[in-house]
């Protein structure tokens, strides 16, 4: 595999296959695509980050990425900046390459769902081989067995190229033990310890994550899409190049709207001197695939000249192909967490308390189903989301917001989530379970939000961000899932278990115990930031229902022109992105191998 910064190697020249980003998707469809003899070209936007100790290994993480992250901005609707951004990777690796490496599996029913909304062949059946092509778990030691892991072998791959185990050493195991005992205690029902991969029958467990102990430095180390597709000894590819610090602009096209190329240039960080204004270009024989990630393939489609007419017409783009759903859809978790300080006595006790915490994130994840967070007021909670004049209302809204394209669209898209919460019992919040120094730290979200947002260019200019909206607690149900699990984190944090370690259990919350729910909603609004699994905003639908890709990953109204990236979910999956994503990737380099 060659890597390089040199604009040479690729200006001008003609390849199987362009992509652009060198991130999970980008890099997965590439390595097999290339496996399979196709010259595949990928251009990255950012640089090499595998020097530096913060990318390489998860104890140096720095959270948020103060290196190789976007940072977008992020508006409200009427255009005021939120104080946090969006972020997303921007180095060879993406978004993998700063992540919180948290890794399990999603459940049957949500991939199936894929297929039932008119994406014939994406299904749990299909992605389980990728899935386990993608992994190879490390079991966990008697140690760590002792100290909570939980392993269930047939619910890993174990030859693939992404190491997952548990940390070494475990961190925290003191606080694990308790939070285990105090989750349940709260959320009655709630399934005890395990293996997450093992969905029908574990939702809570020691979380285990995308890292290997290496032995010379003597920490994790972040098995990231790089390291294990790019620089990995038996991952090497002849037809493999990889051309990063350089950002892909547009996609060109000849006149009958086949994808023949990539319009790119230099990043600002590769020149010395002003701006670049003299774009290069790179052909491909066989397909162009956009895997820039869900906040940034829907601008490289708008500065193509594919998207909303009027999104167009505003950032003075020609139209090629009126595409309403680019850009809309576009969904991630919004988190937030309570703190509690722990007892004087117990600060400096390395078995509950980390001070590095945070970088390792969350040694507990629990799973939380409606029932066990609403107990008997859920049926009358979930009731709200079986009314067909509700969903018509739901979906009125954010077509009304044009963060969807239609209420059909809409309909369907909501519908994919409420039958998964209603019918299949899915889990709603998510609860990740922390500690850093002197406190007990839990963060939370709504784990499937029906809210929806949506990001477009303003400019053609390439170097300019998107205006992302992410509209996050739009919706009644997304509001009452998140006043419903900050309560109860406090409940954790002041639950049995925790008396005489906890000093107090509202640290940074004013409202305290008393607190009513308009001071739950009001808190959350105003500390509440993207989980960073944003998807859905370059949906796998058919074009009826606003969706910008159809099932063999092409764009709507062109050819040859691919997406993979996280945009094509049209919906929220339950098991962070990377399992899935990766799943998706693989299996989308055969789709579009087949094709061609
Ligand atoms: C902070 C953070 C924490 C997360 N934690 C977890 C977790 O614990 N577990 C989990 O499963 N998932 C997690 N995720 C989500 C997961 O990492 C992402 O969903 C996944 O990496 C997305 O894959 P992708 O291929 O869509 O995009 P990415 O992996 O982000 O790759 C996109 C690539 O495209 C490049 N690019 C962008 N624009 C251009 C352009 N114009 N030209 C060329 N290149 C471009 C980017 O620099 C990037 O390298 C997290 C994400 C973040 C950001």
């Amino acid at each position: 595999t060659v890597v390089t910064n040199d604009t040479n190697i690729a200006a001008g020249k003609t390849y199987d296959y362009v992509i652009a980003g060198a991130g999970l998707s980008g890099l997965t469809v590439g390595s097999r695509l290339s496996a399979k003899g196709h010259s595949v070209l990928i251009i990255e936007a950012g640089l090499d980050g595998s020097w530096n100790p913060a990318i390489r290994y998860a104890e140096d993480r720095v959270f948020p990425s103060t290196f190789c992250n976007w940072r977008y901005p992020v508006y409200e609707e009427d255009g005021t900046q939120l104080p946090w951004t969006a972020d997303a990777g921007a180095c060879i690796g993406g978004s993998t390459s700063i992540n919180g490496m948290v890794w399990y599996r999603p459940t049957k029913a949500e991939l199936d769902k894929l297929e039932s909304l008119g994406n014939p062949g994406w299904n749990f059946d299909n992605l389980l081989p990728y899935m386990e092509a993608t992994e190879r778990n490390i079991p966990p030691t008697p140690a760590q067995i002792a100290q909570g892991a939980g392993n269930e072998p047939e619910f890993h791959g174990h030859f693939g190229f992404i190491n997952t185990s548990f940390p070494t050493p475990m961190r925290i195991p003191g606080a694990v033990d308790l939070y285990k005992q105090a989750l349940p205690m709260v959320f009655p029902g709630l399934t005890p310890d395990g293996d997450l991969s093992n969905r029908t029958f574990v939702s809570m467990a020691t979380t285990i994550y995308t890292i290997w102990h290496d032995p010379i430095a003597g920490k994790n180390r972040r098995s990231s899409a790089a390291d294990g597709l790019v620089w990995a000894p038996d991952q090497q590819r002849q037809t493999l190049t990889i051309l990063a610090d350089h950002k892909v602009d547009k996609v060109i096209f000849d006149k009958r709207l086949t994808a023949k190329g990539l319009m790119f240039l230099p990043t600002i960080s590769s020149i010395s001197s002003s701006r670049p204004r003299k774009g290069f270009q790179v052909h491909a024989r066989r397909g162009v695939i956009l895997s820039a990630g869900a906040l940034a393939t829907p601008p490289i489609l708008e500065r193509s000249g594919i998207g909303r007419a009027d999104v167009l017409k505003a950032a003075k783009i020609a139209k090629v192909v009126d595409l309403t759903g680019v850009g809309a859809n576009l969904n991630d978790q919004p988190g937030t967490s309570a703190l509690a300080s722990v007892a004087e006595a117990y600060r400096n006790d390395t078995s509950l308390i980390d001070a590095d915490g945070g970088k390792v994130f969350a040694p507990v994840i629990a799973l939380i189903k409606s029932n066990e967070l609403w107990r008997a007021d859920a049926s009358s909670n979930l009731d709200g989301l079986l009314s067909p004049t509700t969903l018509r209302a739901r979906a009125q809204a954010i077509v009304k917001a044009k963060a969807g394209v239609n209420i059909p669209g809409a309909e369907a898209i909501l519908n994919a989530t409420i039958d998964l919460i209603t019918t299949h019992n899915l889990p709603i919040a998510e609860f990740l379970s922390d500690s850093i120094t002197a406190t007990l730290l839990t963060a939370f979200w709504p784990l499937v939000p029906l809210s929806r947002g949506h990001l477009h260019i303003n400019t053609s200019d390439p170097f300019s961000h998107p205006i992302i909206t992410p509209r996050f607690l739009q919706d009644s149900f997304d509001i009452s899932v998140a006043i419903s699990v900050a309560r109860a984190a406090h409940s954790v944090l002041s639950s049995a278990p925790f008396e005489g370690i906890v000093a107090d259990p509202y640290l940074g919350f004013a409202a305290g115990p008393n607190a009513t729910d308009a001071d739950y909603l009001s808190w959350y609004k105003a500390t509440m930031i993207g989980a960073s699994h944003w998807l859905g905003s370059t949906a796998m639908l058919p074009r009826r229902l606003g969706g910008v890709v159809d099932s063999k990953l092409r764009v709507y109204g062109t050819k040859s022109l691919y997406v993979v990236d996280a945009g094509i979910l049209p919906f929220q999956v339950t098991s962070h992105l990377m399992s899935v994503l990766y799943a998706v990737a693989g299996r989308a380099a055969v789709v579009i191998d087949q094709q061609n």
